[in-house]
């Protein structure tokens, strides 16, 4: 039986090496992965309905679809990428009444779609939507230059404020991204067509108006418009590409405004704003690539959405991209130099604070708090409570923004700030924190930090 469980580990730390390493692991599951006996391919064999889905080693026909499955059998490319590899099958599933009849399609495989539960299905954020983004006259689409539509905040409303919600909507299509790599074209174009043709005819016209680059096929309408998530619920946690309509009119920039998170539980996808945004301003979204180079961003950009990006840095005048780029190498030479062994802990004093500036500066906020709360234990286990706890309370907020305010991020901090003195790491570091910090000839060094004021939180 499938295990979901979006609890993390509770527990404290000398956590400044937890943190570090653990973030990049994914929460363990255990994962249950059902196999479809009878799969029918509907490309072969259109007239075939039937393709029973494993539910919790039971089998049942078309729990939770309200359309008969339609699968095809498609070639997959090898893993070298030099040849064709396995079969694999490819369904579209749909369930024309989810989320108060907004409807959902999933082409995926059968094992993707056998680890949707109907629990999933019940915690739909049907009751949240209308209360946010377009609803409360928060944003409108309208023309954006160089880059088509867009999305802005209104003019007559206030400003959008940092980690507030501005669209919180459940996809109306999930296309597993292998199915776009196979050469197998009108197999591929038969069952994502049928994943549109099955949805409410409201959805279908405003999916089949969202900007195309390339020929107006739902492919691509898919390619162009889908946001990647993951969906770990399955062995090897696939890649799935998403459309919310909402979203799609989203244009990128290298600095957004907003960032995004889905909640592979519920369904619910959430673009939230990362910054204050005024009235009139376009809200964007990265689409990646923030942290490369001008040259190399826009070369990316191109080469993976066939866009040249006409976003407010990249086309910055020369000295801003030049100062940017140059940041980005510091940023990148101070990553590549944090200490990765508990016994150099002390020369975070020296690295981080410089870190946070120049991310700070450069405005890639969303990795502030990991490292502010970094910072912050250390201080702590120092035993330097006006420092700890001054981090402390920025990575809290931060965290509020980028993980929510109820996220378990924002809470893990906030008992170091609300009680350091009581916190784990309090004292924790074993003699003389100052040893070795100085190293001759580098910057290495907690004078930049002890220049750092200390406000009052
Ligand atoms: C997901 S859509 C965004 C909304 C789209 N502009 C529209 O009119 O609906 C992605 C497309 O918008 C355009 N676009 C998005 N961001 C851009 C940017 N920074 N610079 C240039 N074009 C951009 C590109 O044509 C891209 O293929």
């Amino acid at each position: 039986m499938m295990v979901r469980n979006n609890g993390r580990p509770q527990g404290h730390l000398l956590a400044i090496f937890a943190i570090f390493f653990v973030a990049s692991i994914a929460t363990a599951e255990i994962f249950y992965t059902a196999f479809s006996p009878v799969i029918q391919d509907g490309f072969v064999n259109t007239a075939a309905k039937i393709c029973p889905v494993a539910q919790d080693g039971y089998t049942s026909n078309n729990f939770p679809w309200t359309h008969d499955p339609t699968c095809v059998n498609v070639v997959l490319p090898n893993e070298e990428g030099t040849g064709l590899g396995i079969h694999q099958t490819f369904c579209t599933y749909t369930n024309v009444n989810y989320n108060n009849g907004r409807g959902i399609s999933f082409v995926v495989s059968p094992e993707v779609a056998a680890s949707i539960t109907s629990e999933t299905f019940g915690m739909s954020v049907g009751g949240l939507e209308g209360q946010v983004g377009e609803e409360m006259g928060m944003w409108e689409v309208k023309e954006a230059g160089w880059k088509g539509r867009g999305l802005f905040a209104k003019k007559d409303v206030g400003a959008i404020f940092s980690g507030e919600s501005v669209i919180l909507k459940t996809p109306v299509l999930f296309v597993a991204k292998e199915l776009l790599a196979t050469p197998s074209t009108s197999r591929r174009q038969f069952v994502l067509k049928k994943a549109v043709e099955q949805l409410p005819r409201k959805i279908q016209d405003i999916l089949m108006k969202l900007d195309v680059s390339v020929d107006g096929t739902v492919e691509d309408i898919v390619t162009t418009n889908g946001i990647t998530v993951k969906w770990p619920w399955v062995d090897e946690n696939p890649e799935l590409l998403t459309v919310i309509p909402e979203a799609a009119r989203i244009n990128h920039a290298c600095r957004p405004n907003t960032l995004w998170r889905f909640d592979d539980y519920t369904l619910s996808f959430e673009v939230f704003a990362l910054k204050d945004i005024k009235p009139g301003e376009e809200i964007t979204r990265s689409y990646g690539f923030e942290k490369r180079s001008s040259h190399r961003r826009v070369k990316s950009l191109e080469a993976n959405f066939g866009f040249t990006c006409q976003c407010a840095l990249c086309t910055a005048p020369e000295p801003i991209l030049s100062a940017s780029n140059d940041r980005l190498s510091e940023i990148k030479a101070l990553k590549s130099v944090l200490p990765t062994d508990q016994k150099d802990t002390p020369q975070l004093l020296g690295l981080l604070p410089n870190l946070i500036q120049q991310l700070e500066e450069e405005g890639l906020l969303a990795e502030l708090p990991m490292y502010e709360e970094i910072l912050a234990y250390t201080w702590s286990s120092f035993g330097i409570e006006d420092r700890a706890r001054y981090w402390a309370g920025r990575a809290r907020r931060h965290w509020a923004v980028v993980a929510g305010r109820e996220s378990w991020d924002q809470r893990r901090v906030g008992d170091l700030f609300d009680d350091v003195r009581g916190h784990s790491t309090w004292m924790s570091w074993e003699g003389d924190p100052w040893e070795g910090i100085w190293k001759e000839g580098t910057e290495i060094s907690p004078l930049k930090e002890l220049a750092f004021p200390v406000h009052r939180i």
